[in-house]
């Protein structure tokens, strides 16, 4: 039997397997069968060719976007008209066959915007050119998921059992599960709360279907076998997402409103660019990207070259983004802005900056 045979019969399995305290076990097993299948299904074919031409596409600017959504919903649209780049578009599906990268600037931002051929049920076991698809989606620091507000809900849902299903993990932590394979031991299980999904007899029969017969589990959060599972494959990304709806012009007003109110999610028509400068605050946001101006003494800041940053980093990766060896010469650093409570205030490398601080840098 080949694995996509045996991942359809384990599915048939769950679906058929009524869910209730006799059956707990049975389903954690097969959850944890068919998560060994699914990422067995992600490794790198040894036959090649399944990379497919045009979809290496070199890591460039700030960020990394990519746009994941069915056929002619409207992702190449956007594409052309929020960046420089041309990508056509047409009524006809599968009008993008290959990764066309593009660049949004925004407040002083460079963020790289793949637009990507349109995926369908079943892309993440080779349809189409999902599998491609997929694999670059994993390497951005956020997903666009793109949808036609006139198409029925499903479709996201779809979608998210697509990217689901290949280990890519949207608008979620990872579990808070400390786990080490040990030598010899045996297993040793913690928990720092109280449990409710899965019990010590459970970890255990999940592990085993790992040959995992020595380890330290400690559960930090009341954790599912699934999150169990994530954190022992170790291969899951975890991404931001925004759900873009499109075609807002085709649907009433009401209808956008209710679209509008769900969460991570964002309505616009790019064929009539209405709410696209909301799209990128909201992308701006989800990326955690900051800006910080630096300062030369009895000189005014420069507004015009900002450091382009990530949410919670310190003066300490203010120094390395300017110039590695500036850290350890660091003295201290002036700082004016929202970070501190007083402009300026002097600060040493651990203080951590915000949005549109001004930062004075004095050297040792
Ligand atoms: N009504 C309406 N149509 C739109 C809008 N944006 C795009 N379209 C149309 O939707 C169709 C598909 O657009 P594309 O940009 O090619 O869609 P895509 O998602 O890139 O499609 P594939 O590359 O085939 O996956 C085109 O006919 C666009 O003109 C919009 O805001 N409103
Ligand atoms: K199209
Ligand atoms: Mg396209």
């Amino acid at each position: 039997m080949g694995i996509l045979e045996k991942i359809s019969e384990i599915e048939k399995e769950i679906a058929r397997t009524q869910k209730n305290k006799a059956t707990e076990y049975h389903l954690g097993l097969l959850k944890a069968k068919l998560a060994k299948y699914r990422s067995q299904l992600l490794e790198p074919s040894k036959k090649g060719g399944d990379k497919g031409e045009g979809f290496d596409v070199l890591k460039s600017g700030d960020a990394r976007v990519a746009l994941i959504g069915f056929p002619s919903v409207g992702k190449s649209t956007l594409l052309s008209t929020l960046t420089q780049t041309h990508s056509e578009a047409a009524s006809y599906e599968f009008t993008t066959l290959t990764c066309i990268p593009g660049v949004i600037e925004y407040r002083g931002a460079h963020i790289q915007l793949l637009d990507l051929p349109g995926i369908i049920e079943g892309a993440a076991q080779g349809k189409g050119r999902g599998r491609q698809v997929i694999a670059v989606a994993r390497t951005a620091d956020l997903v666009l998921m793109m949808l036609d507000a006139t198409k029925p809900y499903v479709h996201r849902q779809l979608l998210e059992r697509e990217l689901e299903s290949v280990g890519i993990r949207l608008n979620k932590n990872k579990p808070n599960i400390y786990f080490k394979v040990k030598k010899g031991g045996g297993l040793s299980f913690n928990s720092t709360c109280q449990l409710t999904k899965v019990d010590e007899k459970m970890v255990q029969m999940i592990l085993h279907e790992y040959k995992i017969f020595n380890a330290e589990v400690l559960f930090r959060e009341d954790c599912s076998a699934d999150d169990l599972i994530d954190v022992i494959l170790a291969n899951r990304v975890y991404l931001p997402c925004i759900y873009v709806y499109n075609k807002i012009d085709q649907i009433s007003i009401q209808e956008v409103d209710r679209i509008a109110r769900q969460p991570h999610s964002v309505v616009v028509s790019c064929n009539m660019k209405l709410n696209l400068d909301y799209l990128l605050e909201i992308l701006w946001e989800y990326l955690s990207l900051i800006r910080v101006y630096t300062k030369k003494p009895g000189q005014p800041p420069d507004f015009d070259e900002g450091l382009i940053l990530r949410k919670g980093v310190s003066i300490e990766h203010v120094c390395h983004s300017i110039h590695r060896s500036l850290a350890a010469q660091l003295k201290y650093a002036l700082v004016w802005g929202t970070s501190t409570k007083y402009s300026p205030q002097r600060v040493g490398v651990a203080h951590v900056v915000n949005d549109e601080d001004v930062v004075q840098l004095i050297k040792k």
